[in-house]
């Protein structure tokens, strides 16, 4: 059988007991008071259970003796009403509770989830950080606060109930206790083997979400492929995995479960044998002997309970770990603030100042002493070989990572530290594959900046040629778009994506220009929105067209994480090797020197 691979497996065992008891504290501790209730009245209830054998002993007494048993019959049923209205009313605060602990871990996790470090996210699975909201947060429900009172209450009435015990015969106690011990260190071997299986099915389950989103991410590249089978082979291993981790879960609890029975029930016979000699004997009062084996199915309850928050607590610690690891990942700090979009934004000058980078500990260097400098307006080209390190120059200016030597400043000033909400707020940024998100065409032009006005948006239109397009469609700018805008074309969704970012109205525009061709009624829009944007904002363009680069008002030759010279295109042409023979091709990138 395959026990392999659960890639976070070791969170468990990171994570020390302690630290787990912490955490779960720390989700229960807004909720104390109503968890407190529910315990409350699950004690309530638990009483109630507890007098009835005692009730039921001296209605025993009372008919041997020849008395009147009506009172008592009376006093046990409303007894047995307000235990059961107690538990009721206990079990929905206790879920309410549990609801609302799920919502505040889910809550958090998806603040925090937005606001990763991008190379967290390079490092993490998305479809398993989706897991840990949605599944994982799902087995704190039980963890949080029915596990806590059922601890609680299984504890103390497991101590009254022994006491009471004690009370009506130390022998018989002594008889139980001993078969309960024997039973307790077994179980006490079951419960890591039920954590750990918890665990492996919960990261089984984050690599299925994970399986599941590789395949939608790509839908169309899969079916072309005629990958069908094959991924979904992939994703239903994961499935198959956690359904062997859930049954193999399931199996140690079916063997905790039959093991507290195991005790009651070895305890009865025991009791039955040593009680009813001691009956015989003459040395214990009958009525003794059947209040003490009330008590003893009584006793069932509590060590269920016990065993039961043990087997949650288990499962939960597992779920507990999940998202604990998610809160130690590296977050950025962003501030909220207002914009202010009345007044036409002052260009940005952007320089690099002998900046290394590297993207992980271990990973080569990308940019090795990069150097530039462009002055605030006009538009400058970054050209070279693909893998160059050109786009990684946009990542390091919107800070999506940080440099590892030198310099980015933006304005003059160092980009760790402008407010990072502010920096991102003076940069409009069109990403290569110019993504374009589900919801309407409005919703994507107005996402980074949603205070942008209707007559905006018109204008903006008019500038990236998006004003027919809008007319021909049927709901014009409310049409909805498809998942990731597959209802548009590229080019569409290129200038839809360029729209977006001149919204923003940037100070600093930054375009990577699709690698793909657009046709020449495309082409020619686009080089005019660039150059009209140019006029009042610093424009920096990842150039895969002779067109954009012709336009400049300089360019950057990179080669191999280096600047390799600075000029017009003219200038290079005749005095930059590489560039000469980049500009011969009309495709930028492809003459690589590799
Ligand atoms: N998130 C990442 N993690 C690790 N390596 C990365 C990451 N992003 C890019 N790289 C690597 O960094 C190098 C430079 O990438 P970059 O995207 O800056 O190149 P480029 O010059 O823009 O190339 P192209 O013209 O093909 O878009 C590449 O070799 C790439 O493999």
């Amino acid at each position: 059988m395959n026990t392999a691979s659960a890639p976070e497996a070791t969170g468990a065992e990171s994570l020390r007991a302690r630290e787990t008891l912490k955490a779960l504290y720390g989700y229960v501790r807004p909720h104390r008071w109503a968890v407190a209730l529910g315990l409350l009245c699950a004690l309530a209830g638990a009483a109630g259970g507890l007098l009835q054998p005692l009730a039921t002993k001296t209605l025993v007494d009372r008919l041997s003796s020849g008395g009147t048993i009506g009172t008592i019959l009376l006093a046990m049923t409303v007894l047995v009403l307000l235990s059961m209205v107690a538990e009721a009313f206990g079990a929905y605060v206790l879920e309410r509770t549990a609801e609302s602990v799920v919502l505040a871990a889910r809550r958090s996790l998806i603040g925090r989830l937005l606001r990763l470090r991008l190379a967290e996210v390079d490092r993490m699975q998305p479809g398993d950080l989706m897991s840990r909201v949605t599944s994982d947060t799902t087995l704190l429900r039980a963890v949080s606060t029915q596990a806590v009172v059922s601890a609680a209450t299984g504890a103390v009435t497991l101590v009254a109930a022994v006491v009471v015990m004690a009370f009506l015969d130390a022998v018989l106690l002594g008889v139980t206790l001993g078969v309960v011990a024997v039973v307790s260190v077994a179980a006490a071997l079951v419960m890591p083997k039920i954590g750990q299986a918890a665990e492996r099915a919960q990261a089984a389950v984050g690599e299925m979400s994970t399986g599941l989103e590789r395949v939608f991410g790509a839908f169309r590249t899969v079916k072309a492929s005629g990958a069908e089978e094959r991924e979904t082979a992939r994703v239903e291993a994961a499935a198959r995995r956690a359904w062997r981790h859930g049954v193999r879960s399931a199996k140690w609890e079916a063997v905790l479960g039959s093991a507290d029975d195991l005790a009651v029930e070895l305890a009865f016979l025991a009791v039955l044998a040593v009680g009813g000699a001691r009956v015989a004997s003459g040395d214990m009062p009958v009525s003794t002997l059947i209040a003490f084996l009330l008590y003893l199915f009584y006793l069932m309850e509590p060590v269920y309970k016990l065993v039961e928050a043990a087997s949650h607590y288990q499962e939960g610690a597992a779920a507990i770990a999940r998202i604990a690891q998610v809160d130690g990942l590296a977050t950025e700090k962003t501030e909220k603030q207002d914009r202010q979009r009345s007044v036409r934004p002052r260009p940005t000058s952007v320089r690099f100042e002998e900046v290394s980078f590297r993207y992980g500990p271990g990973l080569p260097d990308i940019h090795q002493r990069v150097d530039f400098e462009v002055p605030g307006g006009g538009m400058t080209a970054f050209v070279g070989p693909s893998g160059a390190g050109k786009s990684t120059v946009f990542a390091l200016v919107e800070r999506f990572y940080e440099a590892t030597g030198g310099r980015v400043l933006v304005d003059g000033k160092d980009v760790t530290k402008w407010p990072l909400s502010e920096l991102r707020s003076v940069i409009g940024y069109v990403e290569q594959d110019a993504p374009v998100l589900a919801g309407t065409l409005r919703e994507n032009l107005v996402f980074a900046a949603p205070g942008a006005t209707d007559d905006d948006i018109r204008e903006v239109l008019a500038r990236t040629r998006l004003d027919a397009l809008v007319e021909r469609l049927p709901h014009g700018l409310d049409t909805p778009v498809g998942h990731r805008g597959t209802k548009l074309s590229g080019g569409e969704r290129q200038r839809v994506a360029i729209a977006r970012a001149l919204l923003r109205r940037p100070r600093l525009l930054l375009l990577d220009e699709a690698t793909s061709q657009l046709d020449a009624v495309n082409e020619l829009a686009l080089r005019d929105v660039i150059a009209e944007t140019a006029r009042e904002t610093t424009v920096l363009v990842v150039a895969h067209r002779l067109s954009t680069v012709t336009d400049a008002d300089r360019i950057v030759v990179m080669d191999a994480g280096k600047v390799r010279a600075v000029g017009t295109h003219e200038e290079l042409r005749a005095e930059d090797e590489l560039y000469a023979q980049l500009a011969a091709t009309q495709l930028l990138t492809s003459a690589g020197r590799g």
